[in-house]
């Protein structure tokens, strides 16, 4: 089978490049013409993946419409407020047997919406049946040198989970499935939220209390949205849910981890932003959270909190002591 992959990031790379020596015919995208050239020069993506050479079987492109010519999937691995600019260069009438995976983590700014539901609109001609989502602690830097590595394959279909999770499987890459598809596409975008918070706490010195708060009273404001929005809350206690959440809110590699270190260390968001050269969604995520948890009525302190230091200059240092004397609650919903 043809394999497409749109978006030749860090994330988009490495799936590319698994995948293409798991012995796929693998067409990775390029949005920029002149960045395809050089990729396929050197074989390499000198700029988000160093390190990793490409396998023969990995074809680069810069020509969108022939990487998913005759693909029986396309991996959708570019930004998630770009993802509805790169479907519509699509032909929706040539896809309708293909199967859509993102692996994109966020919520559309403009619309509230998941990228799944992003897909659905963009492309009406796809059935919901042959949408799914791969999400999960996945770290590229990671994933591409073999380590062990696990993710779910999620979508509301049993049988389109689990093609996802044949193709993607190897002795290093485990892949689980599940049918709720909201619930993870849910938390995986949440999560970058949460690791925001992390880092801010990182950067103000506090140490491994305040982070364990932090993961745990996250979780509960993602459980809580992943009901609003129709999910299933054991969702959470899986891999996208508390797994990307310990992985993202703890590791050196993370994006969002680190503008939260920076804001917390009193960098200004754009400052942070305009000098890294990969993508962080928890920043556009946390918009479209607060609005959306707005409009639910459910009730997300740590996501307001993060989007009052990032967009309104709230100081850290307020914002924390605006969390901590809080009302006293009791821990468990009912
Ligand atoms: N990196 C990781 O470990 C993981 C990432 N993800 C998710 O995967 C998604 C992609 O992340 P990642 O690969 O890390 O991102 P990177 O920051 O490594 O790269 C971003 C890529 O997107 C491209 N891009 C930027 N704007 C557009 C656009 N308008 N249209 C098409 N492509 C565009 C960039 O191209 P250019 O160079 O031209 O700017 C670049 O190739 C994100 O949602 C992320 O959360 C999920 C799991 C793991
Ligand atoms: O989603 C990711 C890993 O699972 C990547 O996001 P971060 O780089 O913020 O951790």
């Amino acid at each position: 089978m043809k394999i497409a992959v749109l978006g030749a990031g860090s994330w988009g790379t490495t799936l590319a490049v698994l995948l293409a020596e798991k012995g796929f015919s693998v067409d990775l995208w390029a949005h920029r013409k002149e960045f395809a050239l050089e990729l396929d020069r050197f074989r390499k993506n000198f700029r988000y993946l160093p390190g990793v050479l490409f396998p023969d079987t990995l074809h680069i492109t810069g020509d969108i419409s022939s990487a998913v010519e005759d693909a029986g999937m396309i991996i959708t691995a570019v930004p998630s407020q770009a993802l509805r600019e790169t479907l519509s260069l699509l032909r929706a009438s040539s896809l309708e047997e293909t199967i859509i995976v993102n692996v994109a983590k966020g919520i559309e700014l403009d619309t509230g919406r998941r990228l799944s539901e992003v897909v659905l609109d963009v492309l009406p001609a796809i059935l919901p049946e042959k949408v799914a989502v791969l999400y999960g602690p996945s770290h590229a830097e990671e994933v591409s040198e073999r380590q062990p590595t696990t993710v779910v394959a999620a979508s509301s279909s049993l049988e389109t989970a689990k093609k996802v999770q044949d193709v993607f499987h190897t002795s290093a890459f485990r892949v689980y499935v599940n049918t709720d598809i909201v619930g993870v596409e849910v938390a995986g975008s949440v999560k970058n939220i949460i690791a925001i918070a992390a880092g801010i706490s990182d950067g103000l010195g506090f140490g491994d209390n305040a982070k364990a708060a932090i993961i745990t009273r996250g979780l509960a404001e993602m459980s809580r949205l992943v009901v609003g929005l129709g999910g299933d809350p054991m969702t959470v206690s899986g891999l996208s849910g508390i797994g990307d959440l310990v992985v993202t809110c703890l590791s050196r590699h993370s994006r969002n981890r680190y503008v939260g270190e920076q804001i917390g260390k009193g960098r200004s968001l754009d400052d942070v932003v305009t000098h890294m050269k990969m993508v962080a969604e928890g920043v556009p995520t946390t918009k479209a959270v607060v609005a959306l948890s707005k409009k639910l009525g459910v009730d997300m302190p740590i996501t307001v909190a993060v989007y009052e230091m990032l967009f309104e200059g709230k100081p850290a240092e307020k914002a924390i002591l605006d969390l901590m004397t809080r009302e006293p609650k009791k821990e468990l919903e009912e």
